[in-house]
């Protein structure tokens, strides 16, 4: 429950700076091994790297926590990533995350007991129509979980469903970048063992690389969406995706993805074209009809969130969906709790309440967040417990950069930053903002293309920048806290020394940086049993001088 007030009482000793508070969110930045696969060693970053080492000598560094249950993840094996990390930021509190109320929804059974349920699936079953599932296939467990996916079919033959079709998105980005078919092969033999007594129809019925088929975010690239759009609902892959060697229409996912690998060879499975599958008549067999379910088996919202608006929407102008059939659809989760997308989800999202914007502008304190498109969300609609837009537009305010697109990630690996940079220094400069907040995009996206030749110049960009915003800060006499949502750039190889693009299960750095730091506090984490990143925002409103929220996890300062 959201508390009825947001008052933040000041510290009895410290009234924080005169200049603002920045916070540095480098995506994607964790503690490596200064190895061959530590791109963030390999870069010999100088500004980070004598911050780091100051810092720790006068005891305002530390490392934190950003995987597994210290951000309300499953299991410690699970490696962290942007949503679970910029709710344990701006939340201040570990929430039990998408990936655990699912699993325990399922545990219990009471998935399958829900009105939504009966919706979606009973429903489907008492008209004799088609369930279709859409979504990312993989054990990566950041945006779902194959496991899911097949407890999930397994409720839906038990509820009387005849005809299933899935319509897979390849991964290769939360899991080995060519593992895409180890994941279809495990389909298969799913479906093959429900389709046994000759009474199930279940198929793939289309796919794709999520990165260029359906699973785009914050308006990026409204083109994924259609691709994703075209093959799931219309059977239909566009021309521009055609060639003599990849012809689209395949008779099997196994095939589709060969081909692509043969023709492609330089494709990740992220990047895999959009195929459709169809029979020996050359039909599609997973276009939707009127009276078909639609369940998206993504937990995770930031990439469903388009796909679903163009589900639910009536007028909907981001494309031209041409073909749009009178279908029931149902998100795993709610992906959007503000704007309410999906309205139908099987399992109630985490209660992300009483989040530090909430006391930032019930303070009346002014705040600016910004990032380039590829993380604007981070900043603001995960930060703020997955709603979009302001918590109090009269306080605050966010902009966006407008990022390049994927493609050109690998070989532009500075990315936004200088832009994103320019634009900062102009707020800084501006002297309205007390509470500034920034995520630079590079370590993360240029870590999931695995290339570390670009992950080093990634590196080297964000410490240049850095430089520039923590110079302007420190002589607007502010304060500058340094950390990350989860690692990435820094392990780029695996244990075999092969190429790695997903995020890690490293710990990140945390560090203040203080011009007029007189030792008035300290870092100082003893009476912390496992700090983590949900211990940032009340360090940040103690060095803006305030106490946080008695139940916020702990501050990682003491006051002397
Ligand atoms: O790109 C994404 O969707 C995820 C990886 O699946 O990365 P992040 O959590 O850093 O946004
Ligand atoms: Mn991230
Ligand atoms: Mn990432």
């Amino acid at each position: 429950m959201d508390t009825k007030e947001y008052h933040l009482e000041p510290l009895p000793s410290f009234r924080g700076r005169k200049g603002p508070l920045l916070v540095i969110i480098m995506d994607g930045v964790g503690i490596g091994k200064k190895d061959a696969g530590d791109a963030f060693y390999q870069a010999h970053p100088t500004n980070l790297n004598t911050w780091m080492s100051e810092t720790k000598e006068k005891g305002l560094y530390t490392e934190l926590r950003a995987h597994g249950i210290a951000v309300g993840l499953p299991t410690d094996g699970d490696m962290g990533n942007s949503e679970v990390g910029h709710n344990a930021l701006g939340a201040g509190q570990v929430f039990s995350q998408g990936a655990r109320l699912v699993n325990d929804s399922l545990e219990t059974g009471e998935f399958f007991e829900t009105e939504n349920w009966d919706k979606i699936v009973g429903e489907t079953a008492r008209t004799n129509q088609t369930i279709h599932l859409i979504g990312l296939l993989s054990d990566g467990n950041v945006h779902s979980h194959i496991e899911q996916l097949f407890k999930i079919l397994d409720g839906i033959v038990k509820t009387g469903v005849k005809k299933i079709r899935i319509h897979p998105l390849l991964d290769g980005r939360d899991v080995p970048p060519d593992s895409g078919l180890l994941f279809i092969n495990q389909l298969e033999e799913k479906l093959k063992s429900l389709e046994t007594d000759g009474k199930i129809d279940a198929k793939i019925g289309s796919g794709g690389g999520r990165m260029y088929v359906t699973m785009d975010r914050y308006e990026s690239n409204w083109d994924i969406v259609k691709r994703g759009w075209n093959a799931h609902v219309r059977g239909f892959v566009d021309s521009i995706d055609i060639t003599k060697d990849y012809p689209g229409y395949f008779t099997s996912a196994t095939k589709a993805i060969e081909t692509a690998r043969k023709v492609y060879p330089e494709k990740q499975d992220q990047y895999n074209p959009p195929f459709v599958i169809v029979n020996d008549e050359n039909n599609p067999i997973g276009k939707m009809n009127n009276g078909d379910a639609v369940i998206n088996f993504n937990f995770r919202g930031d990439r469903a969130i388009e796909i679903s608006k163009a589900f639910i929407f009536e007028d909907f102008a981001y494309f031209d969906r041409i073909y749009t059939p009178d279908v029931k659809y149902s998100g795993l989760l709610e992906y959007d709790g503000d704007a309410h997308i999906p309205t139908i989800f099987l399992v109630p999202p985490p209660k992300i309440t009483n989040i530090s914007a909430k006391y930032f502008t019930a303070m009346k304190i002014p705040s600016f967040a910004i990032a380039e498109t590829h993380k604007f969300g981070h900043v603001t609609y995960f930060w703020n417990g997955n709603n979009t837009g302001y918590i109090n537009s009269g306080y605050e305010l966010y902009e966006e950069i407008k990022s390049e697109p994927n493609e050109m990630i690998e070989s532009h690996p500075e990315m936004r930053a200088d832009e994103v940079t320019e634009r900062l220094l102009q707020i800084i400069q501006s002297k309205k903002y007390k509470y500034i907040r920034v995520n630079y995009a590079n370590g993360d996206m240029v870590g999931h293309t695995g290339n570390i030749k670009s992950c080093i110049r990634a590196v080297k960009k964000l410490d240049e920048c850095l430089k520039k915003v923590v110079d302007a800060t420190l002589s607007a006499d502010g304060i500058v806290v340094i950390t990350a949502d989860h690692g990435n750039v820094e392990e780029k190889l695996d244990k075999k020394g092969n190429v790695k693009t997903s995020h890690t299960l490293n710990p990140v750095p945390f560090f203040i940086l203080d011009s007029n730091y007189k030792g008035e506090y300290q870092v100082d984490t003893s009476k912390i049993e496992e700090p983590g990143i949900s211990n940032v925002i009340a360090t940040v409103m103690n060095l803006m001088g305030y106490q946080a929220p008695g139940f916020y996890e702990k501050s990682l300062i003491n006051f002397n």
